[in-house]
């Protein structure tokens, strides 16, 4: 039987660096493990290091697995070179300059790969570094299985948990609404604007972004883009901002901080997350189809000018009527993260 518990309890387990058992694997995170839980783990200093296809691919070990698999875990011998210390190293690209990597390294052939990817799953659900020491036979008190941890994205249940007046800056007839899932504890909230017209509501999906909405970060539009957003709504006099809780477009914030570390050695916003071993984009828009079928919209023209926005929404049974364009004028710092939009994301400018 899966059970979405299992993952509740893994992920809790990861983020306080307590081993974890994946159908045949026993797997200690590294980011929030350290050398004292490591030697309880692995008392004979033998268990590989588990990376993701993307960070094996700059460690350039990534020629040394499988062929036919491209996004394949990597698995890396543990040589006696591979302490605690260098394991972080390999796992955290933000340590690659100041840390000179002594190997060689050498990947051997992934034990029980699917469990090993379900691995990597979890701890990018839970908002760490997909990275791990792994033994076949380790001692761990939380188990799961891959199914578990479907089962657990399956589960998310979203309900109305309190709504209220609400009076902004660009309009003072708002209500917000706030939404609940028992898996997470960032609320998604929806901010309605005016009165239905007739017309299907103008409605933007904002992920959050704690530098550009609270501190005014200039690296990003998001800031602008929200406030840009709250104005052209009540001019529509009809409409709807769902302000979603997927910081750094679902990797979290400590991960976001990570890419921008990346940023500031030269990679732009795409190869940043890469490297890290993430997807470009983790966010799931179903979780705004479902808030907007709560609030029984089903028809909405949508401010974005991302076209992934639009095609999540209308795999969830939103029809977009009109993707209206919403580009705001550019700074010297996000210059270069916007012409990448725009050149390696599909973005329409
Ligand atoms: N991982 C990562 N996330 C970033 C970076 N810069 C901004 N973000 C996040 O990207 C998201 C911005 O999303 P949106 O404003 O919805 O933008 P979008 O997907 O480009 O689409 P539109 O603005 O609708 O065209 C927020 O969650 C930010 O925190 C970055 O360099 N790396
Ligand atoms: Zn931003």
């Amino acid at each position: 039987m899966t059970d979405a518990r299992h993952a509740a309890r893994a992920i809790d387990a990861l983020r306080r660096g307590w081993p974890i058992r994946i159908g045949a694997l026993a797997l200690l995170p590294i980011e929030t493990g350290d050398p004292r839980r490591l030697a309880a783990f692995d008392p004979e200093g033998v268990a590989p290091v588990l990376l993701s296809a993307g960070r094996a691919e700059t460690l350039k070990l990534a020629n040394q697995r499988a062929a036919a698999v491209p996004d394949a875990p990597v698995l890396v011998e543990r040589a006696p070179w591979v302490d605690f210390a260098m394991a972080t190293a390999l796992a955290d690209p933000q340590l690659d300059l100041a840390t000179p990597m002594k190997g060689p390294f050498r990947a051997i052939p992934v034990l029980s790969p699917e469990d090993a990817a379900a691995a990597l799953r979890l701890a990018r659900i839970a908002g760490m570094l997909p990275a791990f020491f792994v033994l076949a036979d380790g001692a761990a008190e939380v188990m799961l299985s891959a199914a578990d941890i479907d089962a657990h994205e399956d589960a998310i249940r979203l309900t109305i948990a309190a709504r209220a007046r609400l009076p902004v800056a660009h309009a003072e007839d708002a209500e917000i609404v706030a939404f609940r899932t028992p898996e997470g504890p960032g609320e998604h909230v929806a901010l309605l604007i005016g009165a239905p017209n007739g017309r299907p509501p103008l409605v933007r999906l904002h992920s959050e972004c704690l530098t550009g909405d609270a501190l005014g970060s200039l690296k990003c539009d998001c800031g602008p883009q929200l406030d840009a957003a709250l104005k052209a709504i009540a001019a529509a006099g009809w409409g709807i901002l769902l302000y979603l809780r997927q910081e750094g477009r679902g990797i979290g914030l400590v991960n976001k901080l990570r890419a921008y570390a990346l940023q500031d050695q030269g990679f732009d916003t795409v190869d940043a997350n890469t490297r890290l071993g993430f997807a470009i984009d983790a966010r799931d828009f179903g979780v705004a189809a479902r808030m907007l079928d709560l609030l029984g919209q089903r028809e909405v023209r949508l401010l974005t000018n991302n076209p992934n926005k639009v095609a999540g929404l209308e795999a969830r049974g939103i029809t977009v009527t009109e993707r209206v364009p919403h580009f705001l004028p550019t700074n010297p710092h996000n210059e270069q993260y916007l012409a990448t939009k725009r050149d390696r994301t599909g973005h329409q400018f």
